[in-house]
């Protein structure tokens, strides 16, 4: 978990240096102030470099600045990781993890699992098939040792076949080899993902019980194959059309968690509201796997209020009070809070932080710092 948390000309903040709750931390401020940057920066640093919400990476860095800094303190169950980390508006710079420089930040990743409900989780179910397989993807990068290295080959056979596929002289011994290697490999990535899929299904169905009850939802891993075919077959059907495109239409990059309710395709059916329950309930089922493996997540929730109705946000609290994991959320100013809050002992019975942002500035109004 993230014990503390520098930032130096990121987004609005010039600096600041914050440091958090295990459990429960409460950041107020109006709308624009720089509540969102700051789970942004948390995410940033948990997930490789990334941010949750769109747009360009390279507005990160505060407008005239030459560079963003951020610098976590993270424990990692056993000791206190310090990482730091640049970033000017043409990429990552500088990475130090320890005193030691990591390659990439993608490489201390495992370092602090983060995780974000915010208006975009939503895409979960009503977005394109990358960002479900990026989601699963996630979920066993950080509990299943082989998946990242399994990944990474499968990766690699993917880029050649699609090389040899463009070339224009086809060698058809060489495009068999990658055929093997690419499904090998897929096959091997979707039985992973089909265990993850299946314990994921249980912990939906926990948070599913909290948040809507009468909700019923089902995953199932779609890899896009006729009934019976594995990938390899699937390669050589489509092997013709493959050389017209230039890419492979068969393997572990074509996979897609299907969302049903009932025997209807979700996003067919559901309400936004309800597919915005369905999709935080798919990322708080991620929470129990991590924890099974004895990690810690940070769980980054942006501005509730704007997104659930008022008995779904004391739902969702209550779920939240009962997973253990730290936690930031935002809201617009105490009493807005206070609503939120309103009679939910599990909650108040949290030992929390709060702290007010006001134009990047940050102040706590809870502590000493
Ligand atoms: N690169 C940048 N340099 C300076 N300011 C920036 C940069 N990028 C965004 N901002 C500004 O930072 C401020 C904080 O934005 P942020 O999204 O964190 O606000 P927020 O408190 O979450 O607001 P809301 O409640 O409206 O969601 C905004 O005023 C935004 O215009």
């Amino acid at each position: 978990m993230l014990n503390r948390l520098q930032l130096g000309d990121f987004r609005n903040y010039r600096q600041a240096d914050v440091s958090l709750s295990p459990s429960l931390n409460v950041i107020l401020g109006d709308n624009g102030s720089g509540k969102t940057s700051l789970l942004e920066a948390i995410y940033f640093i948990g997930s490789g470099g990334r941010s949750f919400r769109g747009g360009r990476l390279s507005r990160l860095v505060r407008d005239g600045a030459e560079a963003a800094t951020l610098y976590a303190e993270v424990h990692d169950g056993e000791s206190v990781r310090r990482l730091g980390v640049r970033r000017t508006p043409g990429g990552i710079d500088a990475i130090k993890l320890d005193g030691a420089t990591p390659k990439a930040l993608s490489e201390v990743a495992t370092l602090l699992p983060v995780l974000a409900l915010h208006p975009g989780s939503v895409d979960l179910v009503f977005g394109a098939s990358a960002l479900r397989r990026r989601f699963m993807d996630w979920g066993m990068f950080h509990v299943e040792h082989e998946f990242m290295p399994l990944w990474r080959t499968a990766n690699a056979a993917l880029k050649q076949r699609n090389a040899l596929l463009r070339s224009g002289s086809i060698n058809p011994r060489e495009l068999g080899f990658w055929d093997q290697q690419l499904a090998q490999t897929s096959d091997r990535i979707e039985g992973l993902r089909r265990s993850y899929l299946k314990e994921l299904q249980a912990g939906l169905d926990d948070a599913l019980a909290v948040l809507s009850p009468d909700m019923k939802i089902r995953l199932r891993l779609q890899t896009g194959r006729q009934k019976g075919e594995d990938t390899l077959a699937a390669l050589q059907r489509l092997r013709q059309d493959d050389i017209r495109r230039g890419f492979s239409q068969a393997g572990f990059h074509r996979s897609d968690i299907r969302i049903d309710i009932g025997e209807v395709v979700a996003r067919d059916r559901l309400s936004r509201g309800q597919a915005k329950l369905v999709a935080y309930g798919m990322v708080l089922a991620q929470l129990p796997l991590i924890q099974r493996v004895g990690k810690v997540c940070t769980l980054l929730v942006d501005d509730l209020a704007a997104e659930l109705d008022e008995e779904h946000r004391h739902r969702l609290l209550q779920y939240l009070a009962m997973t253990g994991h730290q936690t930031l959320i935002t809201a617009l100013d105490a009493p807005q809070w206070a609503a939120i809050v309103n009679d939910n002992n599990a909650l108040q019975a949290i030992e929390s932080k709060m702290f007010h942002v006001e134009h990047g500035k940050l102040r706590s109004l809870t502590g000493s710092e």
